[in-house]
């Protein structure tokens, strides 16, 4: 026995996605999101070192020609002028050219810094975008049963594009900015020390007001993000269950929900706002306290001879462009908060694991003569839970011999779609092993059990595409021929021939639409084209009409021959056909035989039989 054979718990943890919808996480909590998502982005960006090398080097050239100038400025005024009078105009020509090759330079530098950063922008977002969508086709059932679509979809739309507008252009703003102010100082203390202090010291309630700032904005914009998904959730389910809703008149309710929820996202909006309001005043505030502090110290020390005045007025210069990027930064941190809650939701959703692994050593399973699974399937003491939630299936012990047909029937709740998930694998048993061929469904590759286990869902889902497409989702290197012969097979040739372009018809176009009927037919022949050695069907509950179903039934006969079938039976003409019926309740077997034997007998099946068969009277 493998360590993948080895009874494991399936225990309900919190999961990382889980946790992003706590809009106060707690420190311990918010510490390792954070380290989550600095991993994601290291990993992002690791491809791209050169390239940030390169944009590195840009940045710098064009923010030191932005800094040069007012240091020429102050050249100019203390020893050009001077110079041109006495008679020599050089130092100023040549201030000048520096000036304009200072400008040049710095553009050319800035312009290519965007277009590189772009670059790697979109080249990181394309990679992110890939990761959400590989991640989620990638997660088992049990992530997709509890995390609703509505927040896989804000996960791909809304947090995307956070991200991409602080790449697209935050980004590149506050390292500039970062580097610009870093600059500016440095340039200050070089001209003169004494006005440089002036600086340091106006930055500390500066340093306080965006460590303020940047704390209270943390906080409103992971509720604007909470609130902006919980709408786009309720939008997406109202959407999904609009039949629901209309035949129930759930209109007000919904309306009334989603009104609610509209308010709270506009609260969360407000809220942002607020802060903001607050914290760019106050920005502009100190920033021009700073330059009449420094024009105060300054014109004295002119006055006093120890200040020349040129330098002066690049002073003045530098302390008045230190806060431009400042309120800069204030701006970007906008984008940049909602940038970050973006990330720590997107990497919570990558560093999930499916519950159902790929195992490490796949067993080959045995083939029989024409490449095919047998097809025996053995429960063996199986006992599920979901999660931590009650035990749904306390011990069920069951062989189906290849080629049977059994039809599972039982009370609603009784856990039949819960065997159907175990057979094909969308969860595993909580103790216990299932076995295909005597070999765990644990230890074989998943390309392995999905040719060998195909499952037809109630839903018969159709793809956007043509008829001949949704046909061949069953085997994809499938000839036109095969796929014919399968339509032909269970009953769907006639209807798709009648249809406007036939094989070729749009199924989601006008006139490519199907009768509830037809979809099962074509998920039949897309079953049947697959060719699997178990075939699990959870059927429809809604009742066809009788010309309709005799259609189907017919094709369900064709498609159940020469292989072995589990039916979630919801209706006695299909159990009518099985070999073999179980019944079940509260998760266990509570009557086993054939269909013959069932009715012949005075047990639950036979009581049900009876009441069918007097309802069709
Ligand atoms: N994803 C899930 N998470 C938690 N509990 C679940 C989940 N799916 C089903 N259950 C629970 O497991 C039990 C068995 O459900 P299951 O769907 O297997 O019943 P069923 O016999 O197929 O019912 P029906 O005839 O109504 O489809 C039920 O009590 C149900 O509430």
């Amino acid at each position: 026995m493998t360590a993948a054979t080895e009874p494991t718990t399936t225990r309900r943890r919190p999961t990382d996605a889980a946790a992003d919808d706590e809009t106060r996480l707690n420190k311990e909590t918010s510490r390792s999101v954070r380290r989550r998502s600095m991993r994601l982005l290291g990993d992002l960006l690791r491809p791209h070192k050169k390239a940030l090398a390169w944009a590195a080097v840009l940045v710098v050239a064009s923010t030191l020609g932005v800094v040069a100038g007012p240091w020429l400025v102050a050249e100019a005024i203390d020893r050009a002028v001077p110079a041109l009078r006495d008679g020599s105009a050089t130092p100023l020509v040549l201030i000048g050219a520096g000036y304009l090759v200072a400008a040049v330079l710095g553009g050319v530098a800035a312009g290519a810094y965007i277009r590189a950063a772009a670059r790697i922008a979109q080249a990181v977002l394309l990679d992110l975008r890939r990761r959400v969508f590989r991640q989620t086709q990638r997660l088992s059932l049990e992530f997709h049963e509890s995390y609703t679509s509505g927040r896989i979809i804000s996960r791909q739309t809304s947090d995307l594009e956070a991200l991409r507008e602080l790449l697209d252009g935050g980004l590149t703003g506050v390292v500039s900015s970062l580097l610009l102010m870093l600059f500016t100082f440095v340039s200050l203390l070089l001209i003169d020390w004494r006005s440089g202090l002036v600086l340091a010291v106006a930055f500390v309630p500066a340093w306080l007001l965006t460590r303020w700032f940047q704390r209270m904005s943390q906080r409103f914009y992971r509720e604007q993000r909470t609130a902006s998904a919980r709408l786009i959730v309720k939008f997406v389910e109202t959407m999904t269950g609009m039949r629901a809703v209309q035949a129930f008149r759930r209109e007000p309710t919904t309306e009334a929900d989603y009104r609610t929820l509209g308010e709270d996202y506009r609260d969360a909006n407000l809220q942002i706002f607020g802060v903001n309001g607050r914290f760019q005043p106050g920005l502009i505030l100190i920033g021009n306290m700073t330059v009449v502090a420094a024009l105060a110290v300054g014109g004295w020390r002119v006055l006093d001879g120890t200040l020349a005045v040129g330098a002066l007025a690049a002073v003045l210069l530098y302390c008045k462009r230190f806060f431009q990027p400042v309120q800069q930064l204030g701006m970007f941190y906008n984008s940049f908060q909602s940038a970050t809650a973006a990330l720590e939701k997107v990497s919570g959703l990558l560093s999930e694991e499916p519950t159902v692994t790929e195992p490490a050593h796949p067993t080959p399973l045995p083939l029989a003569d024409g490449g095919r699974a047998r097809g025996e399937l053995r429960l063996d003491h199986v006992r599920f839970r979901y999660g931590d939630g009650p035990v749904v299936l306390p011990d069920l012990d069951l062989t189906i011999p290849a080629g049977q047909t059994v039809a599972v029937v039982g009370t609603t709740g009784a856990g039949k779609s819960t065997v159907a998930k175990l057979v094909t694998r969308f969860y595993d048993a909580s103790e216990g092993a299932v076995r295909l061929d005597g070999v765990d469904v644990r230890d074989l590759a998943s390309a392995d059990l999905r040719r060998a286990v195909v499952m037809v869902t109630q839903e018969a889902y159709l793809f956007s595409g043509s008829v001949r497409e949704n046909i061949a989702l069953g085997r994809p290197d499938a000839t036109q021929e095969e796929i014919e012969a399968a339509a032909r097979a269970v009953g769907a040739h006639e209807f798709v021939l009648g249809m406007p372009d036939g094989y070729d018809t749009d199924v989601n176009k006008r006139g490519g639409r199907v009768s509830a009927g037809q979809r099962q037919l074509l998920s039949f022949a897309r079953a049947f084209l697959a060719d699997p050695a178990v075939l699990v069907l959870d059927e429809a509950t809604s009742s066809l009409d009788m010309p309709g179903e005799r259609l189907v039934q017919r094709g369900l006969q064709t498609l159940l021959a020469d292989r072995t079938a589990i039916i979630i039976a919801h209706r006695l003409s299909t159990v009518a056909i099985a070999d073999r019926v179980l019944v079940m309740e509260h998760g266990r077997i509570v009557e086993d035989g054939s269909p013959a034997e069932l009715i012949a007998g005075d047990g639950r099946y036979a009581r049900l039989h009876a009441a069918w068969r007097d309802s069709l009277v």
